[in-house]
């Protein structure tokens, strides 16, 4: 893999650099809850413009349906980048039409644009290889160079990721060289025991990976939406809790193996219930009520794991030397079901193992619960991505830049 330290070497003065950069922050009413994603790819972008480069960022934002939707429009994460580089950055308000152009074309060396979400078009996740590849090509018309450096997005055999590479000379920004550093010892030399925690909502990409990582973990922590079906395959009531029905069977053959393995899988004991879904504008105080985890009533929903698994939880995570922990356990973003995720969190800052939390979402709980996200031995900025990296898989963004 090509990293960018040789493409500044090469020179990049006067020359359009593509950066396919993950700017998936958390928004509350367009507000930025957590920068870190943008913060993350600085170091490319100012080593970039400082070089003299006419820098193009761009990337998706949540799950638009290959259309614009002003709800996912990147212009608030253009402004704040804008912040952190102290100097401006021009907004397309298009991803390959005529005000992208405009913006490039307007751009000076060392200056910096961002272009919108590349999801508001249906090429960047097609599954369809011409539809991506067209895409790939209107995008490649918009620069000379490309650098890869949205680690969150790398597992994601998208068009900015997987095709525009292969039709750019392209390499990896620092980002990506650091996240894959990191992550590469989980994958050589794991000390033991190895506790991997998987919580979060992306319930039904996030259930694949436990299929691998019996194999490899020595226990396996199931909470945050992530545990219902696995409740539901035990033959208990979930209410109307997150629920991946047509998985049952295989969560029920994961428990099988695990048990005939000797691999722990940790389910939450009791929960926090309530009928209905916090308010995450307002934080309005919510009604819920702890029950253990065989007792939903059918019309609530499991919002946070209690506190007798928050206990069970935290002894599965002490004595471990290396933990990987994806997925808030809890609707952490509503100060009522922080409980569980907060209990994770201290419970990976008292363990003197290696400890990786990953995920745009889980990173953005620890920074907002306030712990020191110094003190974790790695806060990666993809979940999916660091997952099915410590899975072995081949990441189609990480194949085109080797490539
Ligand atoms: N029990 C639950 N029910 C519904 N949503 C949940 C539950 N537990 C956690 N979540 C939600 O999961 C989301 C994060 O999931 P995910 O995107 O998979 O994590 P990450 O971004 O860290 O990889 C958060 O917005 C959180 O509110
Ligand atoms: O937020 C992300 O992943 P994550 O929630 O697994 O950390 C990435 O931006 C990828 O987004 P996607 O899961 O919609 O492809």
């Amino acid at each position: 893999m090509k990293t960018i330290d040789e493409l500044l070497a090469e020179g990049v003065d006067g020359k359009r650099v593509f950066v396919r950069a993950d700017l998936n922050v958390p928004l509350a009413e367009g507000v930025i809850t957590d920068d870190g994603r943008i913060r993350a790819v600085l170091p490319t972008v100012k080593a970039l413009a400082d070089a003299g480069a006419k820098v193009v960022v761009a990337s998706h934002l949540g799950r638009p349906k290959g259309a614009p939707d002003p709800a996912f429009s990147l212009l608030p994460a253009a402004e704040r980048l804008a912040e952190l580089l102290g100097a401006p950055v021009a907004f397309a308000q298009d991803t390959v039409g005529p005000a992208a152009h405009e913006a490039v074309n307007g751009l000076q060396p060392g200056q910096v644009a961002v272009i919108e979400n590349l999801r508001f078009n249906a090429g960047e996740t097609s599954k369809d290889d011409t539809e991506r590849g067209e895409f790939a090509d209107q995008l490649a018309a918009l620069a000379d160079v490309y650098v890869g450096d949205g680690f969150g997005a790398v597992h994601r055999k998208h068009a900015s990721v997987y095709d525009l590479p292969a039709k750019l000379p392209h390499y990896a920004g620092y980002l990506i060289a650091t996240e894959v550093g990191v992550l590469k010892k989980l994958t050589e030399d794991v000390k033991r025991p190895y506790t991997v925690i998987l919580g979060g909502a992306k319930v039904s990409d996030k259930l694949a990976v436990i299929d691998e990582l019996l194999g490899k973990a020595d226990r396996i922590l199931i909470g945050g939406g992530m545990a219902y079906t696995f409740l539901k395959a035990q033959g208990h009531e979930v209410g109307i809790s997150l629920l991946q029905e047509d998985q049952i069977p295989t969560v029920t053959e994961y428990m099988e193996r695990a048990a005939a393995s000797g691999v722990e899988l940790v389910l939450p004991v009791d929960v926090l219930v309530s009928t209905d879904f916090p308010d995450l504008k307002t934080k309005a105080p919510a009604d819920f009520k702890t029950v253990d985890a065989d007792q939903i009533p059918a019309d609530m929903e499991g919002l946070d794991i209690g506190p007798k698994s928050r206990e069970l939880f935290a002894e599965k995570i002490a004595d471990a030397e290396t933990v990987f922990w994806n997925g808030p356990v809890g609707v952490a973003e509503h100060p009522d079901y922080a409980g569980g995720t907060a209990a994770v969190a201290r419970a990976l800052l008292n363990c003197d193992g290696f400890t990786v939390v990953g995920g745009g979402d889980s990173a953005a709980a620890v920074r907002n619960l306030g712990f020191d996200e110094n003190a974790f031995g790695h806060i990666s900025t993809g979940g999916g991505a660091s997952l099915e990296y410590l899975e072995g898989k081949t990441l189609p963004g990480l194949a085109a830049l080797e490539n």
